[in-house]
């Protein structure tokens, strides 16, 4: 690749953007709902119920239109800087898949791609499947496939923590007398017990890596205020078998006991999930927010990174580091809290999901036991 003034993105050809995928109409909506519970284990009932949740919205998941937003906004800032580098789009469980656009990225002669995930945080479902997802692709390609590099978990990229930030003081100024005196209550989805463990096997887990960004969040929202600011980590989303433990406690519950114990205003802030799909606009925006004003509660949902510009920039910079770094140039990754950059490539044993079970099954940017 020739390279022209502006930022090197070499030796990468394009950004893979790599999501869930979602429905787009009613129609859509079972195969979509097969193709993310094969194998899993879901109930008939929970299945169900998640068919409703989207039917409620015409059978349209808003993920799609959100990464075509974002996709725009990464060419934009991309573009801005100089930086020439293709973004394209692929899903784990809706068109367009991911196969499919790498069929293409290589059809117009990319052979190194970098692919960035859209889960923030670190765990068998937001990054051990999507690698063993991009390995299939890559896979099913054989010789046409290009090779695909994975951007690492981004929870701690100082830009996607002030995009929360700013989100939350913006819907705490929404709230009588403002954010003070307000319990802020971060969400993300829950995840089983025994997931949660995979995840903490070979470095901080899911929870400690939202623990992290709640640190960091509630340490600058209290040097705005001059004072302490109450929060709690919360989870939505639980499915599953019921019997089968998942991370707790939920956001209704959560609200109840801030209830019992006096608390009137809260911020709803889903720091788990980058963009309003559809965990986030029924289980919050439907579900915790009846929930919130039946107890009394005045709840002011703070909005998800989106396109934010603090955050787009954020995945910018991480891209061009990763570039450089293999292009063999020294990098220093810029993080924020404790925990510190995770590695490019995941270790050994790293995000299984069943505690202390090998999956067996081939993954890309990582060991695969
Ligand atoms: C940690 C995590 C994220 C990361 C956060 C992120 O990346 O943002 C995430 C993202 C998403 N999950 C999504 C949808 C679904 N997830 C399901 C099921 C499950 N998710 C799980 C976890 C996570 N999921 C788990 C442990 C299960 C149980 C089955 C299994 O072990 O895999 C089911 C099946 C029904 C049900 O069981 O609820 C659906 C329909 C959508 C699309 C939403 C839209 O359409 O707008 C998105 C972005
Ligand atoms: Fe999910």
């Amino acid at each position: 690749m020739t390279e022209t003034a502006g930022l090197s993105t070499s030796p990468y050809d394009a950004l893979l953007l790599c999501s869930f995928g979602g429905p787009n109409g009613t129609d859509d909506v079972l195969p979509f709902l097969k193709n993310v519970t094969r194998g899993k284990g879901i109930p008939e009932e929970r299945l169900a119920a998640v068919g409703e949740h989207y039917h409620h919205f015409d059978g349209r998941s808003p993920i799609n239109e959100q990464n075509l937003a974002l996709q725009a906004a990464l060419r934009a800032e991309l573009e801005r800087r100089g930086a020439r580098l293709p973004v394209v789009w692929g899903n784990r469980n809706w068109h367009p898949y991911t196969v499919d656009t790498l069929r293409d990225a290589s059809a117009f002669g990319a052979k190194r791609v970098l692919a960035l995930v859209t889960s923030a945080y670190a765990s068998y479902s937001g990054s051990r499947q999507y690698r063993e997802h991009l390995a299939a692709a890559i896979a099913e390609l054989g010789d046409d496939a290009p090779r695909v590099d994975v951007l690492r978990p981004f929870f701690n990229e100082p830009g996607f923590v002030r995009a929360n930030l700013d989100a939350i003081r913006e819907a705490g100024s929404t709230l009588e007398g403002g954010l003070a005196g307000a319990h802020v209550v971060y969400v993300t989805h829950s995840i089983p017990d025994t997931m949660q463990d995979a995840s903490a096997a070979t470095g901080p887990g899911y929870r400690e890596q939202h623990e992290d960004v709640r640190a960091t969040i509630d340490a600058a929202l209290c040097e705005e205020l001059g004072a302490p600011v109450a929060s709690s980590l919360a989870y939505c989303s639980r499915s599953g078998d019921p019997r089968v433990p998942w991370l707790e406690p939920d956001v209704n519950d959560l609200l109840e006991e801030l209830a019992a114990a006096g608390e009137r205003k809260v911020v709803i802030a889903p720091i788990g999930f980058i963009s309003d799909h559809m965990e986030v606009a029924y289980d919050l925006d439907i579900e915790a927010a009846e929930t919130a004003a039946g107890l009394g509660i005045q709840a002011a949902r703070a909005a998800t990174v989106g396109v934010r510009e603090t955050f787009v920039s954020g995945i910018v910079d991480m891209i061009v580091e990763r570039a450089a770094r293999e292009r063999g140039e020294e990098t220093v990754p810029v993080t924020v809290g404790e925990l510190g950059a995770f590695p490019d490539e995941a270790p050994p044993g790293s995000c299984r999901m069943r505690h202390g079970e090998v999956t067996g099954i081939p993954v890309i940017a990582g060991a695969e036991d």
